[in-house]
């Protein structure tokens, strides 16, 4: 609960969770954003989060029992680069839609057939993200059981990825996040509210 509850902080601290009126990827509404893309300019606090996540996957899954990471581009690739660097592990990422020159892949990086992956990326809301890389990762025979996320916004994605069959870890929930920051008077109820609101909206 330390690392959760000094996480929290500084994403406040830094302007990293924002509150106010925003539009996500998936066109809904939110009353806050966690703008992680912004935790690699703190490289003390962005390689914190990064050996937090390798051992979080280290102790639920093995880093021995999977092939390679894969992420999705831009904000999930940064944190799937450095864990990539710091495991020595593989990493391969898969574009929302293929190229239209060069080589028309949407797969980038070395696969081969019946590959066992872990997906990493920064934020999930409803899922819908992933999800598209998923598919695109099972029609080139790449099997994937176990998905990381830094912060889990609870607005469906366990349920999208469970009918994949594939486990949505995070590393903190918003709710995790929120409670953590109105104990220290850092948010006001409304605002707690709001978010409790905005869980499986
Ligand atoms: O669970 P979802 O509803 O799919 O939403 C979460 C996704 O949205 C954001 O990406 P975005 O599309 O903003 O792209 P970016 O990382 O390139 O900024 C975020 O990085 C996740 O990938
Ligand atoms: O759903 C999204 O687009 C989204 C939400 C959020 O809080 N942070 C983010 O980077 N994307």
């Amino acid at each position: 609960m330390e690392f959760v509850k000094e996480f929290a902080t500084f994403l406040h601290q830094k302007g990293i969770i924002k509150f106010g009126d925003f539009t996500l990827a998936s066109g809904k509404k939110s009353s806050y954003y966690v703008d992680l893309r912004l935790v690699p300019s703190y490289p003390h606090e962005f390689r914190k989060m990064v050996k937090y996540l390798e051992n979080e996957i280290a102790q639920n899954i093995g880093l021995d029992k999977f092939d390679s990471i894969v992420s999705v581009p831009t904000g999930g690739l940064v944190i799937a680069s450095a864990l990539a660097i710091e495991t020595v592990k593989p990493l391969i990422y898969v574009r929302s839609k293929p190229k239209d020159y060069g080589t028309s892949k949407s797969v980038e990086g070395k696969i081969h057939d019946g590959m066992q992956v872990v997906m990493i990326d920064d934020v999930a809301t409803t899922g819908g993200s992933v999800v598209n890389a998923i598919k695109s990762l099972k029609e080139v025979n790449i099997s994937i059981k176990d998905a990381y996320v830094i912060v889990n916004r609870m607005e469906g994605a366990d349920e999208a990825l469970e009918e994949l069959g594939v486990k949505m870890h995070s590393i903190l929930n918003i709710l995790q996040i929120t409670e953590a920051l109105h104990e220290q008077n850092l948010i006001d109820d409304n605002t707690l509210d709001k978010v409790k609101k905005q869980i499986d909206k």
